[in-house]
C-alpha cells in the first residue's frame, strides 16, 4: 500500500532520514520505534504527504504521495493544537467539514465509548481527555491508513488502555493499516503485527512480531534491546 524507496529527507543541511526503503502492507498494525530524534515523526509526516522528500520516491497504491493523500490517510500529530473555545461537538463538526471520509455517527460512538461528553469545552479538558478526543476524531475517519504520532505519550495508564481498546474496536484491521510511533513498546506489543525500528534516520529493522517470537524466541521488547546492543558492539568494533 505505502512504498518508500531510497528516501532522503533533510531539514536545511541536516539529514533526518537516510536512504529509507520500506513497504507497508494493508491490514497491519505497525509500531514505529526508536530513540528521540531518530526520524519517526519525519517518516510519518512524509507518508501522510505533509513533507516531501529531497530524493527517493513515496507512493500510495502506486501513486506518488502528495498533499492530496490526506484524503485517504488519517494523520494524528503528537501535538494538540485544538481551538480551545470549541466544544467537542464543535470540533466534531469542524472535522466533518474538513474530511469527506469523516463519520460523525462513528465519532459520537467513539466519544461515548471513551466517556466524553459532547458539550465539554476543549480548554477545560485534562491532557488525558484531550488525548481521548484526539484519537476519537482521528478514528472517526474511514481512512485506508491511520498514522499516529505517539498516541500514548504523556498519558496515564487508564487513558493509554482506553486508546488501545478504541484502536482495536473502531478500526478494521483486515483492510486498514495503523502505524503508530511509540516509546511504550512493551505496552503496545500485544497490538502489533510488525515493528519498524529506526536509528539515526535509518530503518535498522522491520520484522513481524510473530517471527521475532518464533525465530528469536523472545518478546519484541527484548529483541529491540538486543538489536541496539548489537549495533553498539558493531560500532565499537568499527564494523
Ligand atoms: N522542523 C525541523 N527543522 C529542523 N530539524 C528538524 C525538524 N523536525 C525534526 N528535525 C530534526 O530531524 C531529526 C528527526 O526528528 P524527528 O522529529 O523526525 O524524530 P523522532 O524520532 O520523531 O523524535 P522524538 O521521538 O523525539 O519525537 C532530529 O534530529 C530533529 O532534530
Amino acid at each position: 500500500m505505502i512504498e518508500l524507496k531510497s528516501i532522503i529527507k533533510k531539514y536545511g543541511s541536516k539529514r533526518a532520514l537516510h536512504d529509507v526503503t520500506l513497504s507497508i502492507p494493508r491490514g497491519k498494525v505497525i509500531g514505529l520505534v526508536g530513540e528521540n530524534g531518530s526520524g519517526k515523526s519525519t517518516l510519518l509526516k512524509l507518508m501522510a504527504g505533509l513533507l516531501t522528500p529531497n530524493s527517493g520516491t513515496a507512493t500510495f497504491d502506486g501513486k506518488p504521495i502528495t498533499r492530496q493523500i490526506a484524503a485517504r490517510i488519517a494523520y494524528m500529530s503528537d501535538t494538540d493544537a485544538f481551538y480551545p473555545y470549541f466544544t467537542i461537538q464543535q470540533l466534531v463538526d469542524f472535522y466533518d467539514s474538513q474530511f469527506e471520509d469523516f463519520d460523525d455517527i462513528k465519532a459520537k460512538e467513539i466519544l461515548q465509548f471513551l466517556n466524553m461528553s459532547l458539550d465539554s469545552k476543549m480548554k477545560n479538558l485534562s491532557k488525558g481527555n484531550r488525548g481521548r478526543v484526539k484519537i476519537a476524531v482521528t478514528l472517526a475517519r474511514e481512512a485506508d491508513a491511520y498514522l499516529l504520532d505517539e498516541p500514548f505519550s504523556g498519558l496515564d495508564p487508564m487513558v493509554r488502555d482506553d486508546i488501545a481498546k478504541g484502536l482495536i474496536r473502531f478500526t478494521d484491521t483486515e483492510r486498514q493499516t495503523i502505524i503508530m510511533s511509540t516509546h511504550e513498546i512493551r505496552e503496545v506489543e500485544p497490538l502489533l503485527d510488525e515493528i519498524i525500528v529506526m536509528r539515526g534516520g535509518r530503518v535498522i529493522a522491520h520484522e513481524a512480531v510473530d517471527e521475532i517470537r518464533d525465530f528469536y524466541g523472545i518478546d519484541a521488547t527484548s529483541w529491540m534491546v538486543s538489536l541496539f546492543k548489537d549495533q553498539q558492539v558493531e560500532r565499537e568494533l568499527g564494523k
